[in-house]
């Protein structure tokens, strides 16, 4: 089973990600961007570039991605193990399509859309997906806004396609509220991820 965390910058996926690890210590815990591959360091370095090329940034990320499906969850799934990924294709939708959206790199009638597309034909969609919930003022605050990507203003853009993704998804999607103490955040992911093991037999 794979199961994907997803939300802004800061708001407190690593944290909950980390706390699981004691939960579930046969599961593989893994992220995106990738930290310990070439494709995931060329990843960091675009980040890094504020003139990175929008379009070519989409590429690295996917390219990323096509590497982690083949080399650790395509695997993982095959032995039958849950999966714990850090983020996962939703950033690529949410963040690369407020990117592509806010720049005129390519002319695309709707750049999200555009973005799904590209992983149609290849990637493993996940089973579950929490979604952490914050306002983007919060998450900039609690990132430190270190990157361009955790300013308040285009992260606005990135809620934006996350609520669009969650529209089109329900069932694979629960939204739980980030502005809650850690603990209870915790709390709520726990239960969430029990009672999904449980439906599913693996637990
Ligand atoms: N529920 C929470 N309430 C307040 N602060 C939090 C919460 N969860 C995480 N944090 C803090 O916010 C910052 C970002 O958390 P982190 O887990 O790294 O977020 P992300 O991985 O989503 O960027 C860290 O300093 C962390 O201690
Ligand atoms: C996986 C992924 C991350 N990102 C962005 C979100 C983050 O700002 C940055 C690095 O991700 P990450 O290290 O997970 O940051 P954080 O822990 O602050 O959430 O990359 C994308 O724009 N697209 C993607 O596909």
């Amino acid at each position: 089973m794979l199961v994907t965390l997803e939300g802004l910058d800061g708001s407190g996926k690593t944290t909950v990600w980390e706390a699981l690890y004691d939960a579930y210590p046969d599961a593989v815990f893994t992220r995106e961007p990738t930290n310990d591959s070439w494709y995931g360091e060329a990843v960091y370095r675009s980040i890094e570039d504020d003139d990175a090329d929008p379009l070519a940034e989409l590429f690295l990320y996917t390219a990323d991605h096509a590497a982690h499906l083949s080399r650790v969850v395509e695997p993982a799934l095959e032995r039958g193990d849950l999966v714990i990924s850090d983020r996962y294709s939703d950033s690529r939708f949410a963040y690369q399509g407020a990117t592509l959206e806010r720049s005129d790199r390519v002319d695309l009638e709707d750049p999200l859309e555009y973005v799904v597309d590209i992983h149609d034909s290849f990637t493993i969609p996940p089973d579950l997906t929490v979604y952490l919930d914050l306002d983007p003022e919060t998450a900039a605050e609690r990132a430190g806004t270190t990157n361009k990507f955790e300013r308040a203003e285009y992260l606005e853009t990135v809620r934006d396609n996350y609520e669009r993704l969650l529209e089109c998804d329900p069932d694979r999607f629960v939204r739980v509220d980030a502005t809650q103490e850690p603990e209870t955040v915790l709390e709520e992911v726990s239960g969430v991820l029990e009672s999904v093991l449980e439906g599913s037999g693996l637990e």
